[in-house]
């Protein structure tokens, strides 16, 4: 049940194309054992081709993925969950009989297969809805259903895309302490979404995309280390244009007396100090701390500039 410790889901310069569009260009990272790892990027990124390669529902141009050094085969693929973005259900099924059928598919004989489907829709809160049809459930309880489907055959990896979006919050509550369950039972976790301030609070480890590669890889605090020094000035008195004169600071942010100025490499932040204190009173003069969505706005900002 427990994958096995140093198992690492390696992605390994992944490329793919459709027709002219580049959808993956040499897109590598690793989801180590344990670890929740956060997959961002912009719409078209190529969040999802990555995923479905990865679970083997679409076939790479080249590159390969690798489950505990070996690359992944009809055979491993039953040790991932994969939650598709796209609902993958049968529609007219009713839920029980559908996580059996699953359980049974990936090979469970069908007395585990009822015994894991029955756990999970009692721990996922389904258990009221165990003979309705899926099609008949509210979209949120789909996504359970969903879940479920990923979980029912005990999976040592889980690969899923989306499964935050459209929950209410008491359904982001069971998503998070499945997927941390998981995590801490030995399991690489992924998962796709475009909602940061839950990914910087939940993750490991987050990878940024652009246009096909990885871009910026690491905890929260290492893409924080990576970007430039930002600092926060209130400076009730200060004028538009007062820190034009200090070499390598730049404003990125203004709002009323407050500024947030970026400094490059080898920029004096006593200088700035300096040229604010010249202005008048300073109120705040501080580091500040960008969140993962403004560390995710650099980056994918650059691709503009470049
Ligand atoms: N079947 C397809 N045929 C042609 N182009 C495709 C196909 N599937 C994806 N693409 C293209 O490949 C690129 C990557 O798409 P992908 O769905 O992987 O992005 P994503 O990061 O998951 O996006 P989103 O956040 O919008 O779900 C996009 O340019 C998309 O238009």
């Amino acid at each position: 049940m427990t994958a096995a410790t140093g198992s690492t889901l390696e992605i390994d310069r992944l490329n793919k194309r459709y027709g002219d569009i580049v959808a993956l260009n040499n897109m590598t990272f690793d989801v180590r054992a344990g670890e929740l790892f956060g997959f961002v990027g912009s719409n078209g990124a190529g969040k999802t081709t990555t995923m479905r390669i990865a679970m083997g529902v679409l076939a790479t141009d080249s590159g390969e993925v690798r489950w505990q050094g070996k690359p992944v085969d009809f055979d491993t693929r039953r040790s991932i969950g994969y939650m598709p973005s796209e609902r993958g259900l049968y529609p007219k099924m009713k839920v029980l009989e559908q996580l059996v059928y699953l359980g049974e598919l990936r090979g469970m004989p069908a007395s585990a297969a009822k015994k894991a489907a029955n756990e999970w829709t009692e721990r996922l809160g389904l258990e009221g809805r165990r003979k309705d049809e899926v099609q008949k459930l509210s979209l949120g309880n789909q996504q359970r259903v969903q879940l479920a489907a990923a979980l029912v055959h005990d999976p040592e990896v889980l690969i899923l895309d989306e499964p935050f979006s459209g929950l209410d919050p008491m359904a982001v509550d069971v998503m998070s302490s499945v997927l941390r369950e998981k995590a801490a039972a030995g399991a690489p976790v992924i998962f796709s979404s475009h909602q940061l301030e839950l990914v910087e609070r939940f993750c490991d480890r987050v990878g940024i995309i652009r246009a096909g590669e990885m871009v910026a890889c690491g905890t929260v605090d290492e893409l924080r280390g990576e970007a430039n020094l930002r600092i926060q000035v209130d400076a009730p008195a200060a004028r538009p244009g007062w820190s034009d004169a200090v070499p390598g600071a730049r404003v990125v942010e203004h709002n009323g007396s407050v500024y947030v100025l970026e400094l490059d490499t080898g920029a004096d932040d006593q200088q700035l100090l300096a040229a604010a204190m010249a202005t008048g009173p300073v109120h705040e003069f501080s580091p500040h701390r960008p969140a993962l969505t403004e560390l995710f706005r650099n980056v994918v900002s650059q691709e503009v500039a470049q």
